[in-house]
């Protein structure tokens, strides 16, 4: 399957079949279909039937196969046989019969042999298509086509036939040659071809095998230069590894004992050893891979608005084909051979080819080229709506700043100790794993300050945590959860309000009855967030909002520094999808990006939902619409930079393929138009159009 007739031909079977076109995912660049069969009584046997009603034949997928590719660039040779033999001939036939000019429209029989010979090489593998799609009375682009040769013949007009034929013949070598170009661009811009694995034994030997042959746990060999075979984590050496092939990240990243390794990433200069955590098939690599892969399956809108747009202009310019070859002949005395070789234009210009073509093509280069700059995009549906938002939501915490807040200052209140204060806080948060927590433990630590052990250990979401230390109930938290606690006294409640008006980020500690002091936490704001917001702004969307669950007084601080437009602090998990909600009713296409971590429901509830950081998480990659791999917030103005070229390239195509079509109507019934420039000019089409969205494959950083 590589072209977009076959597509709709395949809807037609399986559509009825399957209740909707939701469950059917073509991918023309691979020769794809995938089928959800989900919940049907449908079996995988019924679809292969209705797949060979359609003239096509299916086999099961093989990731990786090379035969497909094999068969494909086969059927290419021998379609480049037929079209040099069919131009070959038909150039014959012109010669011939420009020797014999007295005879001008009956040439002379072996001028005709040429010409016909033409004409049978150049439809050879059109013709059992056009007869099927003739008898299930479903007309096609090779139904239209061999029509009007056909009636180019019977017009007498052999040399027209002939130029149709070949050129037909030719648009579709040149249509899969280059449909081949953009899957082989395509393919080498995410094949980071398996590397080999050095995989140290038991002995100490090194052994050298496939990646897919290592099991999990395996201790792996690093030199420098080479690349990582699997997903692991560093347990000897240290080095600069450059990420750019998962994450988007240009600069190298130094890599420790216990840091996380990606497959597919570089090794600096240092020699590393490391555990593996993944099998070949599952890292983060190769599902990024098959996501870019299936993405395309679900489409974006304007592929599906071309879809509908081709299945109603088809029949109509054809309807306007008969029309034109009944009514002027019957009504005003019109020749017939005149009128029917117009008509015979008019089915030429029927075939929707450059216009189905152009969307799918665009879609997945723009897929790819996104993937390589560390921006994961799960499906052609997302593709369109980042050039639509009208504002983004944006978490604070590790979002807009750097997520790994430091203590400011420890204030325990008259009657308590600084040390009593911090070993409870910190016995309560070697439990969590918030931000907050890494920085109190490793304060205590710090102060090697005893951490006692806590039993009954629970969270509260967006306010604190609570547990007991030898029997006796301890909490921490935010000024609200003290509230909630009913320990708060007027005193209490001015000196936390004068450290939150300050931008700190405030965590109370108490027990039962009394409360024994609270720390002040900063953090520090992205260096990028300011520039990011700015350019946000530049790219169209109007209005940047925070939501966090930290005070108010922290939240406009860094909001400020930001140059945010709107902050909603103080939110629980629950408030922050309902203001969610409330900013999609306001402003219609609304994104959040967040770490996907404590706000996936928020995500989830977005127009469009976009994680970052995602490369360590896999929770973030599967919740979010888009994952942008890296920590790196300048990808977010990248992006929508990337989804307004890749919606401007889709409409120039559209318009473009119109255009010629409309201009070649007009030439038609004014008597202007030939057939074999109506061919030559779709062909055309097809090929700028393909090129043109194949301009979206070049996208780097700077590139805006
Ligand atoms: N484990 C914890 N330890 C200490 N304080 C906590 C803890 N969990 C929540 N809090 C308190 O509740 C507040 C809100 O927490 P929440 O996790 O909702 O937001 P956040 O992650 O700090 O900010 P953002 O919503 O921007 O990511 C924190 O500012 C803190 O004061
Ligand atoms: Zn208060």
């Amino acid at each position: 399957m590589d072209c977009a007739e076959e597509v709709a031909l395949l809807k037609r079977e399986l559509v009825p079949l399957l209740g909707s076109d939701e469950r059917l995912g073509f991918d023309v660049l691979r020769g794809k279909l995938s089928v959800d069969l989900s919940q049907t009584s449908v079996r995988s046997a019924d679809i292969m039937t209705a797949i060979q009603r359609t003239g096509l034949r299916a086999e099961g997928w093989n990731e990786g196969a090379s035969e497909t590719s094999d068969r494909i660039s086969k059927e290419q040779r021998q379609r480049a046989i037929f079209t040099a033999v069919s131009g070959t001939m038909g150039l014959a036939g012109f010669i011939l019969a420009s020797l014999w000019p007295t005879i001008a429209n009956t040439a002379s029989p072996i001028a005709i042999t040429c010409y016909l010979l033409s004409i049978l090489a150049g439809l050879y593998p059109v013709l059992p298509k056009a007869w099927r799609s003739a008898v299930t009375r479903r007309p096609d682009m090779n139904l239209l086509m061999s029509v009007a040769v056909l009636g180019a013949i019977a017009l007498g007009e052999w040399f027209e036939g002939a130029t149709v034929a070949f050129l037909f013949s030719l648009s579709l070598l040149l249509e899969s040659w280059s449909i081949g170009r953009a899957r082989r661009a395509i393919a080498t811009l995410l094949d980071l071809s398996p590397p080999i694995a050095h995989v140290r034994l038991a002995s100490g030997d090194v052994q050298d095998m496939r990646p897919d042959e290592v099991t999990i746990g395996s201790i792996l060999v690093i030199r420098p230069g080479e690349k990582i075979p699997l997903d692991g984590r560093v347990t000897k050496g240290a080095s600069d590894v450059d990420q750019s092939a998962v994450t988007g990240e240009s600069l190298p990243v130094n890599k420790q004992s216990g840091d996380e390794l990606f497959a597919g990433t570089v090794n600096g200069d240092g020699l590393l050893e490391m555990e593996s955590t993944t099998a070949a098939d599952n890292t983060t690599l190769a599902r990024i891979i098959r996501m870019v892969g299936d993405a395309h399956s679900k489409r974006a809108p304007s592929e599906k608005w071309v879809e509908k747009f081709a299945a109603i202009y088809t029949p109509i310019v054809m309807l306007l084909a008969i029309l034109m070859f009944l009514i002027p002949p019957l009504a005003f005395a019109g020749a017939w051979s005149d009128w029917l070789y117009r008509s015979l234009v008019l089915l030429v210009i029927a075939c929707p080819c450059a216009l189905v073509i152009s969307t799918p093509v665009s879609v997945v280069a723009a897929l790819a080229a996104a993937a390589r700059n560390g921006v994961l995009i799960k499906g052609g549906v997302h593709i369109e709506t980042p050039a639509r938002l009208k504002a983004i939501a944006m978490d604070k915490t590790g979002t807009l700043t750097q997520g790994t807040p430091t203590i400011v200052d420890v204030v325990p209140f008259p009657g308590h100790e600084r040390v009593d204060l911090l070993s409870r806080a910190a016995a309560l948060e070697i439990n969590s794993n918030h931000p907050l927590a890494r920085a109190i433990v490793e304060e205590a630590n710090h102060g090697k300050i005893a951490i006692p052990a806590v039993e009954h250990f629970q969270t509260t979401q967006g306010m604190g945590a609570s547990g007991s230390i030898d029997g006796k109930t301890y909490w921490l938290g935010s000024h609200r959860y003290l509230v909630h606690r009913k320990l708060e006294t007027p005193e209490i409640h001015d000196q936390l309000e004068a450290a939150q008006q300050a931008g700190r980020t405030v965590v109370v500690v108490g027990d039962e009855t009394q409360v024994y002091g609270f720390i002040t936490l900063a953090d520090v704001i992205r260096k990028e967030s300011r520039q990011v917001i700015q350019q946000l702004h530049a790219t169209g969307v109007e209005h940047v909002v925070m939501l966090t669950g930290d005070n108010a007084g922290t939240a406009n601080a860094i909001a400020d520094q930001a140059g945010i437009d709107e902050v909603h602090a103080e939110l629980l998990p629950a408030d922050k999808v309902a203001a969610m909600e409330m900013l999609v009713q306001r402003y219609d296409q609304v994104a959040m990006i967040g770490d996907g971590v404590n706000d996936a429901p928020a995500l989830a509830r977005a127009s469009l939902g976009i994680a970052m950081g995602a490369a360590g998480s896999d929770a973030a990659i599967e919740t979010a619409d888009i994952a942008l791999m890296s920590d790196d917030l300048s990808k977010l103005p990248w992006l929508i930079h990337h989804s307004q070229r890749t919606l401007r390239i889709i409409r120039q195509n559209i318009t473009f393929a119109l255009g010629i079509k409309i201009l070649f109507v007009i030439l038609t019934f004014s008597g202007h138009a030939s057939l074999w420039a109506a061919i030559a000019a779709d062909m055309g089409a097809s090929l700028l159009v393909i090129a043109n969205g194949l301009r979206l494959l070049r996208a780097d950083h700077n590139n805006c």
